[in-house]
Parts: structure tokens; C-alpha cells; sequence
């Protein structure tokens, strides 16, 4: 309209006629581009993926080994359509992102051959099994030996759904998932929900079905292996000593100190089996670990109901880690070793000390074999 009042002042009247009809037909175009969006392009514009789940997680860009959330698409409840509300997701992108850690490089949410993004090539489930412990007992290397199975897909963050991030709801849960057929099972593995008090109420409220996996080892090698981790974190952490007695001339060891209690595993193992039955639990021997690792696979594998495909076919001693490592595959040449925060040489801790810790975990070990039925002789 603007155009035909601007042409009606300035221009000549032999130029009028033909200038009207040019700016009507401009305007009919515009008016047609404005209804066609409006009618056919709305799902571009609210960038709705076909399958809701899609892009929880990428892959930094660096190609790092850091999983980083950069939508919080997957937070959002799912609606009655099995989508989510994007404006709702709009208003949440401000608030804070997850953080993950370390994770392999297959564990994203990026098309691999068992996952191409399309329902086809499986779907994110809820975990079937769950490794919840314990802290350095050795649950990054059963994780890492049984995902080498062809029937077992895991994520190799660890969510802290449990203890952490439980508010997100379990659809923020599932989209960490990696897809999976049906004849698959999804895995993952948080060693601090063993110690987390409302962690088996919460898994049990998820499924009572889930399989639940926890690898023990010595707690005084475990307390001193955990000490080892925080110390290379913070240097100036006070000595071992300090930390683990409230007085060591009394021999009164300090059960307040986390890597103290972490080790009391008969005390957290009665708070699961309020809620699990014992043979849904499968305990991982953390030394047989180490000198046998297909052995104690192969009880994995049974326990899951898995083939035993994972044999000593797959490991080699790495003499130079001093670990069971696995064999490269031919199509690989990365090494398939655990990273170096895993087999640390473990600060000298005094004789006098370590047996007055084996003094003070004797109980609750003799406690805990009578209900695992299993003497681990942590002597
Ligand atoms: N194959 C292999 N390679 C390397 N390390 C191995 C392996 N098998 C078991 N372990 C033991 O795993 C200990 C670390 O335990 P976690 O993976 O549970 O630690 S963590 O809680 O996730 O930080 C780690 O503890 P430290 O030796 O104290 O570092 C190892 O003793």
C-alpha cells in the first residue's frame, strides 16, 4: 500500500498504471511466502527431531573425550505425543549444563553402526544392570571388559542419576543411553551409589528387575587407593594418618571420613537388601580381577545372562602397567589399556597402620561374607 500512495505522488500518470500492478503483484507474492509458511513450515521452525531423544549428548567438538550437554532438549518431560515442549526447553537453556566425565568415544549420541539416529537401529532403554560400586574396587575395568560383549551396550559416563542428578527425571536418565536392540542390554556404571542411602529405593522404584553389580576389594587397599586419588588431586591434603583416625595412639579410626565408610560394605550392603534380593546382586572379586579377569567375566557374563563370548581370547598382561589389558583388535591400533588413573602406585603407608585398619574392618568384613556367602579373605 505504500508503494502504490509513494508511486501516486511522484510519478507520472502514464507511469502509475503499470507501477500499480507491479506493486500489487509484489504484494500477492509476499502475502502467498507469509501463508505458505504458515501453513507447511512450522515444524522447521520449532526444529521438532523426529525422535524426541535424539541430541541429549554430543561429542565436544575437539573431539575430546568429554561428553558436554548442549541442549537441555532432553531434560524436558515428554508430553502426551511423546515429544517435548520447546519452549519450555527455550527457557530452560539458560540454567546450567550437565557435567560428565570421561567417556569413550563411542558411548555419544553420534551415529555408529548399532546407532544411526533412526528407531530402526534400536532405542535408548532404561539400564538393565547397574554397576553401584564400590570406588576403586575396579568398576571402570569390568565396564569396559563386559562392553566389549556384542550384547551389551554402556554408557561410559558415570550419570550420578541416582545420587545426583535424580530431579532431571528418568527421560533425562534414559537419553544418556546409547541405542540398543532388543536382544541388547544397556549398562552403566556410578561406584558412588552403593554408598548413597536413597539409591536402592530409587533403582528399585525405576525396576525391580534391575541387575545390580558391585566389585569389592580389600577396604584397606581401597581407602589407601582412594587416598592416592585425592592426593594427586590436592596436594596439600592432610596426611593419610590425619584423615583416617580420630586418635591413632587409641587406634579410633574416623568414620566420618568418606573413604573410611566407603569400606563398611556390610553397612551399605543392608540398606540394598531392603530392596533387592541377594541373587540380584553379583559381586566382583577386585583382586581375581586383576590376576584372572576372564574368570571373573565369565560370572559377569553368567549373571547377566549373556553368552560367554568375553574369554581369555581378549586379555593380555601388560607388563609395563603391571595390568590385564585388552587385546587390540585388528582394526584398531589405540591402546586398550585403562587410562593412568587407574593402577596408580599407591602411596607407603607404615605396617602399624594398615594393621590397625584391618583391625577395624574385620568386623564388617567377617559380616559382609556371611551375607554375600563368600569369604573374600581381606586378611
Ligand atoms: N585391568 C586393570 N587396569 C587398571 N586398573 C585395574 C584393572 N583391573 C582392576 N583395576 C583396579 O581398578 C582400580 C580403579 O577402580 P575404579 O575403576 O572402580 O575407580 S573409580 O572409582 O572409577 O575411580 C585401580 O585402583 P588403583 O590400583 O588403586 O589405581 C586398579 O587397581
Amino acid at each position: 500500500m505504500a508503494c502504490i500512495l509513494l508511486y501516486s505522488r511522484v510519478a507520472p500518470s502514464s507511469y502509475r498504471h503499470t507501477r500499480t500492478c507491479i506493486c500489487i503483484f509484489s504484494l500477492s507474492l509476499s502475502l502467498s511466502y507469509i501463508c505458505y509458511c504458515l501453513l507447511f513450515s512450522s515444524d522447521a521452525i520449532m526444529q521438532k527431531p523426529s525422535d524426541p531423544t535424539q541430541n541429549c549428548l554430543r561429542l565436544r567438538s575437539d573431539g575430546g573425550k568429554k561428553l558436554q550437554q548442549k541442549s537441555l532438549y532432553c531434560t524436558l518431560p515428554l508430553n502426551a505425543r511423546g515429544t517435548r515442549d520447546i519452549s519450555l526447553h527455550e527457557a530452560n537453556q539458560s540454567n546450567a549444563s550437565v557435567n560428565l566425565n570421561t567417556v569413550r568415544n563411542n558411548t555419544s549420541d553420534r551415529p555408529t553402526p548399532n546407532n544411526t539416529g533412526s528407531g530402526k537401529f534400536g532405542n535408548k532403554k532404561l539400564p538393565n544392570a547397574i554397576i553401584v560400586g564400590v570406588k576403586k574396587g575396579g568398576t571402570r575395568a569390568v565396564l569396559e571388559f563386559i562392553r566389549i560383549h556384542p550384547d551389551v551396550r554402556a554408557v561410559g559416563t558415570e550419570t550420578h542419576f541416582f545420587d545426583r542428578n535424580y530431579d532431571r527425571g528418568l527421560d533425562w536418565y534414559r537419553c544418556l543411553m546409547p541405542r540398543t536392540m532388543e536382544s541388547q542390554i544397556t549398562m552403566e556404571k556410578t561406584p558412588s551409589y552403593f554408598v548413597t542411602r536413597e539409591t536402592p529405593r530409587r533403582i528399585s522404584a525405576m525396576s525391580r528387575d534391575t541387575k545390580l553389580i558391585v566389585v569389592v576389594r580389600d577396604p584397606v587397599t581401597r581407602v589407601i587407593s582412594d587416598y592416592t586419588q585425592t592426593l594427586s588431586k590436592t596436594p596439600d591434603l592432610p596426611s593419610f594418618q590425619d584423615l583416617a583416625f580420630q586418635n591413632q595412639s587409641l587406634g579410633l579410626v574416623d568414620t566420618s571420613w568418606n573413604a573410611i565408610r566407603i569400606g563398611m560394605y556390610a553397612l551399605h550392603l543392608e540398606n540394598w537388601l531392603r530392596y533387592f534380593p541377594l541373587s540380584q546382586i553379583h559381586f566382583v572379586n577386585g583382586e581375581r580381577l586383576i590376576t584372572d579377569p576372564a574368570g571373573e567375566l565369565a560370572r559377569v557374563q553368567d549373571f547377566l545372562g549373556l553368552k560367554r563370548i568375553v574369554t581369555d581370547k581378549h586379555f593380555y598382561f601388560n607388563r609395563t602397567k603391571g595390568f590385564p589389558c585388552l587385546k587390540k583388535p585388528e582394526s584398531s591400533s589405540s591402546p586398550r589399556c585403562l587410562g593412568k588413573s587407574k593402577g596408580r602406585t599407591h602411596i607407603q603407608i607404615d605396617h602399624d597402620t594398615i594393621e590397625q585398619l584391618r583391625d577395624f574392618y574385620r568386623p564388617y568384613n567377617v559380616k559382609f561374607y556371611e551375607m554375600v556367602g563368600h569369604d573374600f579373605r581381606w586378611e
